[in-house]
C-alpha cells in the first residue's frame, strides 16, 4: 500500500523551551482510518497540526505523496490545504450567520471537483436541516455539517482533532461510523485524534504518542465496526 503522508524525525519546541515532540517518524497509508491516541499533553494535536500543515516543525520532514511539505512556500501550502486537505475540530467552527447549506458550500474549492452535494448530505443524514442555522441544530447535526464542509472538496486526507469530544455516545458513534463510510465510499484517508479506546478499536491503524515520542504503532487486523462500539 502506498503512503499518503510520511513524517521523518519530527521535533517541535515552542519558544525554544521544552521539546514537545522528540523525533517522530511514521507513515500513513492511503485510504486508511488511523487513530492517534495518547495522554493529555503528550503532543497529539501538535503532531496533527504539523502533519496537516497548520504548524511548522522545529526539525524533521513531512512528505505528502512524495513531495516535501515542509519545503512548500506559503502559497503552495495554502493551495495544498485548500485543495487536498479537510479539517474537523471538536468545536465545529461553523459560521453562525450562515445556514447549513451555506456553511457546507464554503468548503468547495475552486480547483477541484466537489463531491455531489445531495449525495454527501444524504450520506451524512443532514439533508433535512440544510436551511437551519447552527443555533437551531443539535451538536451532532453541527458536527455532521462541519464534516460535510470539510469533505465537499473531496480531500485526499481528513484531519480530525477530537472530532467527537463534544458529543454524547450516540452522536459520537454516528460520527465515527460516517467517517468510515466517507473513507470507504470516496477513498478519503482519515487521521483521527482521540482519547477514546473504543474509537481506536474501529481504526485500521492505532498510533500511540507518549511524552512526545511514538510509543506504539499497531496495524489493527480486526477493526470493530463503528456501530458495534461499546462505550464506557
Ligand atoms: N502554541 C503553543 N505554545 C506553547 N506550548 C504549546 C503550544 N501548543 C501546545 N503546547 C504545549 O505542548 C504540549 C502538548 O500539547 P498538545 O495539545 O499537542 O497535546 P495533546 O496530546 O493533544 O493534549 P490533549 O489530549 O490534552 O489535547 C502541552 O504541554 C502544551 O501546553
Amino acid at each position: 500500500m502506498s503512503k499518503i503522508l510520511v513524517s521523518q524525525s519530527i521535533t517541535k519546541e515552542f519558544n525554544k523551551k521544552e521539546q514537545i515532540l522528540k523525533g517522530i517518524s511514521l507513515g500513513i497509508e492511503e485510504e486508511t482510518f488511523t487513530v492517534i491516541l495518547g495522554p493529555s499533553g503528550s503532543g497529539k494535536s501538535t503532531l496533527l497540526n504539523i502533519l496537516s500543515g497548520l504548524l511548522k516543525p522545529t526539525s524533521g520532514k513531512v512528505v505528502y505523496r512524495g513531495k516535501e511539505l515542509t519545503l512548500f512556500t506559503e502559497s503552495q501550502l495554502a493551495d495544498w490545504k485548500r485543495n487536498e486537505v479537510g479539517y474537523v475540530f471538536q468545536n465545529y467552527m461553523l459560521l453562525n450567520n450562515l445556514t447549513a447549506e451555506e456553511n457546507i458550500k464554503i468548503g468547495i474549492s475552486p480547483n477541484s471537483t466537489p463531491l455531489p452535494f445531495d449525495r454527501l448530505t444524504r450520506i451524512l443524514g443532514i439533508e433535512s436541516i440544510l436551511d437551519k442555522f447552527p443555533s437551531e441544530m443539535s451538536g451532532g447535526e453541527q458536527q455532521r455539517t462541519a464534516i460535510a464542509r470539510a469533505v465537499i472538496k473531496n480531500p485526499s486526507i481528513l484531519f480530525c482533532d477530537e472530532a467527537t469530544g463534544s458529543l454524547d455516545e450516540s452522536n459520537s458513534k454516528k460520527v465515527v461510523e460516517l467517517l468510515h463510510s466517507l473513507k470507504n465510499i470516496f477513498g478519503i484517508s482519515v487521521l483521527f485524534i482521540t482519547h477514546n479506546l473504543q474509537i481506536a478499536e474501529t481504526a485500521d491503524r492505532i498510533i500511540t504518542i507518549k511524552d512526545g515520542l511514538l510509543f506504539e504503532d499497531i496495524i489493527n487486523h480486526n477493526p470493530i465496526s463503528a456501530s458495534n462500539m461499546i462505550w464506557g
